[in-house]
């Protein structure tokens, strides 16, 4: 898939700008805060209607506005599509496919792929699980965009939940009479508790299966980059757990077998949930462990370990996308090149090749390749403005 064009309109920093992408490579140079990762921004959100900066749309309107647009141009094997966002200050957004306004959000999703990669992207090891979580459910989306709803569905069920354990929680301490509540409590949250198995069963097959397709790819990448001095080991590390027989595939477990064991899993954990008011059984709390040669990567993987399986798990997500959806998506590099040593550098760039349109950021040229430079269109950007680089 190709972008050709992109039309930013009182988004962020930009008044007016048409940007028309005519190399596979774009890189937009700008000293900080010019509106570089803003540009990058767009694409985002052209692609999976989420921003990873910000959740208002008030933030991404150009000061003073009420509204701003987002539109794209783009060109898929299929055909040529034109994708159009219109965020408002004080009312919903709209989404629009060749123009016209779509009812279901979901059918905009996946149109546009794309991964990212930004310096941010080290939290990913580094940082705490919900980071893992929010990560692998994005890429799920883009694979899957009817994950989006599920996910929905299962925090909605679990907002819902909570709430009840927290009413009941302070209704319980109000009245001091621990037990008061009990019985009502009781019915009340096993109906909560099968619609949350229901829904949680969902997410966890879906990130089992995901990650066994990305996991061999990671390490194949990880072994390559490192020069195959280290071996890369990914494990999902489920909230809820299934006791399988040994050699199951636990992508293939059945929706009644999660359910099971999440329900189970309830059961033993009552009492503290009581007590806590708040839901400690599901895929809310779910990991995923990163180990290099059998030491974990968050807390003893040296910076540069970090930045190797980073740049690992990026390759794997980009070639998991093209074998899923059937086209190379488009990779964004938001600052990052710079960040990698010359060796990774190459590695990345000889991974992309031509066959993934790749936009990328930075404050300065001098990290590239000459060679490299000559095969790329050169884009500066300035206060909200993008011209020809000289
Ligand atoms: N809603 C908005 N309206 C107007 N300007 C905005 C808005 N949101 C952000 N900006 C401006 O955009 C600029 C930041 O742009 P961006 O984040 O793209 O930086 P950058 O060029 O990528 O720089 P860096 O190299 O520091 O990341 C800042 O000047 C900020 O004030």
């Amino acid at each position: 898939m190709y972008l050709k064009t992109l039309h930013l309109q009182q988004f962020r920093n930009y008044s007016d700008q048409k940007v028309a992408f005519d190399a596979p490579k774009t890189i937009l140079v700008g000293d900080n805060a010019q509106g570089k990762s803003n540009l990058l921004e767009a694409v985002e959100l052209l692609s999976t209607l989420k921003s990873h900066r910000v959740s208002r749309d008030r933030e991404l309107i150009l000061d003073t506005q009420d509204n701003g647009q987002i539109t794209g141009n783009l060109e898929r094997e299929t055909g040529r599509i034109e994708l159009g966002l219109i965020l408002r200050s004080k009312a919903r957004r709209t989404v629009l496919l060749n123009s016209q306004s779509l009812r279901r959000q979901l059918d905009f999703l996946s149109i546009l792929n794309v991964v990212q990669f930004s310096s941010l992207d080290l939290e990913l090891v580094r940082g705490s699980p919900e980071r893992r979580r929010s990560w692998i459910d994005r890429l799920l989306v883009q694979l899957e965009p009817v994950y989006a709803y599920i996910l929905q569905q299962y925090y909605q069920v679990l907002r819902q939940r909570n709430a009840l354990l927290k009413t009941a929680r302070s209704q319980s301490h109000s009245s001091g009479e621990e037990h008061s509540q009990k019985p009502i409590l009781n019915s009340e949250l096993a109906v909560w508790d099968a619609q949350l198995a229901v829904t949680g069963a969902r997410v966890i097959r879906r990130r089992y299966r995901v990650l066994e397709r990305l996991i061999p790819l990671a390490q194949t990448w990880h072994h390559l980059i490192s020069g195959s001095t280290e071996n890369l080991h990914l494990t999902y590390q489920p909230n809820v757990q299934v006791i399988t027989a040994e050699n199951t595939r636990l992508s293939a477990l059945s929706p009644q077998d999660v359910q099971q064991a999440f329900l189970q899993k309830i059961s033993t954990r009552t009492l503290a949930e009581q007590q806590q008011g708040t839901t400690l059984v599901g895929p809310h709390r779910d990991d995923i462990i990163f180990t290099i040669n059998q030491t974990p990567a968050r807390q003893y993987g040296s910076s540069g370990q970090q930045r190797t399986l980073v740049l690992a798990l990026k390759l794997a997500e980009l070639q998991l996308i093209e074998a899923v959806i059937g086209e190379p998506p488009l990779l964004l590099l938001d600052d990052v090149l710079a960040e990698l040593d010359l060796s990774r550098q190459n590695q990345l760039l000889e991974a992309i090749g031509d066959r993934f349109q790749t936009l990328i950021t930075t404050t300065h040229l001098g990290a590239f390749d000459s060679q490299w430079l000559q095969q790329t269109q050169i884009l500066s950007v300035q206060a909200g403005k993008i011209g020809q680089y000289f």
